[in-house]
């Protein structure tokens, strides 16, 4: 199952910087490994923005909602999901 996220990140000035980057660097580390299994199949910076666009490959909803609580900027981050469906058009299958 496909889904898109619309990822947009908010840490308050309140967090000190250590465990912003800290965060960060855990978030980095975590969005990598789950890109070179898979499940993560797109990420996309909006630019200007410190906010992304992914596509995440699942195999349900429930593994969907795991995935993004797992993620360490989870806590400061605001989510919005779009499930995907093959578009009859495209010529690209997924
Ligand atoms: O930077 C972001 O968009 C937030 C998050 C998503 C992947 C990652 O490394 O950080």
């Amino acid at each position: 199952m496909l889904f898109l996220a619309h990822m947009q990140v908010n840490i308050p000035d309140t967090v000190p910087t250590e465990r912003a980057d800290r965060l960060k660097a855990d978030e980095k580390a975590l969005a990598q490994e789950l890109q070179k299994s898979g499940k993560w199949r797109h990420l996309w910076r909006v630019a200007g923005q410190y906010a992304n666009y992914s596509v995440f490959d699942v195999e349900s909803n429930d593994e969907l909602h795991s995935l993004l609580m797992s993620l360490p900027l989870y806590p400061f981050m605001k989510i919005e999901i779009t499930a995907l469906a093959q578009h009859p058009s495209a010529i690209a299958k997924n």
